[in-house]
């Protein structure tokens, strides 16, 4: 691994987050609440400034502009955590895989389907290419109230490796369970690969000054258990390993998307302080199948909050209720969607809040 491209910074002790203090497994009677994709299309100003920004990457590695986008909803909605503004595809851009992204449908990639195309590929990860990422990082850490979290965050390695031999988003992970069956080595060496350069990521962003790092693996819901084991479980647990052996006290979010029933194997190996959950989960049996002490976040249906009014508020009710009393994060289950009014964002935050 490459050294840090910048110095950790000197941060005064966050004992007013309610973000970090529930990471550390204390159960607050109003807990903290941010969103996954928080920042980005329903906003206006998202959209004002990313008109200006040319092409997303552009914005991404484009310190002043990411820095002000991470912060908007910050300022809109007074989240207790910021996430940084960047995309879990900058790892194979920075591995030198060639990443584009096509207004209005998403990322494509060149796509890398044998041992010989990885081959081609940086066995190193460049962090001098993600110096902006860090410089942003540190940026943003330095504007936002000592009480808000800043969170960065990486793709599992499984999730990353469906965009890199898919070259493309969507519903296409078949490219990438079929180079898994048909040739487990070459994939494990994508995987292994992908361990190594997201670790140096994730210990980049926290020596940038990020509070806590998140994982997300989008994908791996749909793989039968020992392909789950294999290729989530047993990644993202030496991925943590990578990080804790660099940053011995690096706070870590953990969000097999979709998980169920797997989610309990999943807790017992990987060491995170707090493992995410998808709208689709049981969320009394999430409680249960994960070790005391440890944090939960989710799971509010970003559907729901499409809808907002009563819905909304029921939606929210019934995760403070389920999963209430233990170390809870308030998030949804997935992502923000682009038409949602950001009223109703409004009206999550202040119902999470209305007790306090
Ligand atoms: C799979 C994945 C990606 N990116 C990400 C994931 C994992 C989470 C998930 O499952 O959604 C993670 C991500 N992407 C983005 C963030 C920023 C922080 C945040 O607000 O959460 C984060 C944490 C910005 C983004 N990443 C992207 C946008 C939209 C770009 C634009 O403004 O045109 C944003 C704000 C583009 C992107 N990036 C990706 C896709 C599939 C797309 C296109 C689909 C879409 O547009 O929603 C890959």
């Amino acid at each position: 691994m490459s050294a840090p491209v910048v110095e950790r910074r000197e941060t005064p002790p966050r004992d007013g987050s309610l973000f970090l203090r529930t990471l550390s497994g204390e159960a607050l009677p109003t807990p903290p609440v941010w969103l996954m994709r928080q920042a980005g299309r329903y906003l206006p100003e998202y959209r004002e400034l990313r008109a200006r920004a040319g092409g997303f990457l552009d914005l991404c590695y484009t310190p002043a502009l990411a820095t002000e986008v991470t912060l908007q909803p910050i300022r809109r909605f007074g989240f207790d955590a910021a996430i940084l503004f960047s995309d879990i595809l900058v790892v194979p851009h920075a591995l030198g895989q060639h990443v584009g992204f096509v207004e209005g449908e998403g990322p494509r990639l060149e796509p890398v389907t044998s041992r010989a195309e990885f081959g081609r590929l940086r066995d190193e990860i460049d962090l001098a290419m993600l110096a902006p990422v860090y410089e942003t990082v540190s940026r943003v850490r330095s504007e936002l109230a000592p009480e808000k979290a800043l969170i960065g965050f990486c793709g599992a390695p499984y999730t990353v490796a469906t965009y890199m031999v898919a070259g493309r988003g969507g519903d296409e992970q078949a490219p990438a369970r079929l180079l898994a069956y048909r040739d487990p080595e070459a994939f494990s060496e994508l995987i292994d690969r992908l361990v190594e350069a997201s670790a140096a990521h994730l210990v980049a962003q926290l020596e940038a000054g990020a509070d806590a790092v998140q994982i997300f693996d989008s994908w791996s819901g749909d793989l039968p258990p020992d392909e789950f084991t294999r290729w989530s479980t047993e990644p993202i647990r030496a991925l943590c390993e990578r990080v804790r052996a660099r940053v011995p006290d690096a706070k870590i979010l953990a969000f097999p998307r979709g998980a169920g029933a797997k989610l309990a194997g999943f807790a017992r190996a990987v060491p995170a302080n707090a493992f995410g959950l998808a709208t689709s989960e049981d969320l009394r049996a999430a409680r249960a199948a994960v070790p005391a002490g440890v944090a939960l976040q989710g799971a509010i249906d970003p559907l729901a909050l499409m809808a907002g009014g009563a819905a909304l508020d029921r939606a929210v009710d019934r995760v403070l209720e389920e999963l209430g009393g233990a170390p809870l994060v308030v998030n949804l289950g997935h992502g923000v969607r682009q038409h949602t009014p950001p009223e109703h964002v409004g009206q999550l935050v202040a119902r999470v809040r209305r007790n306090r």
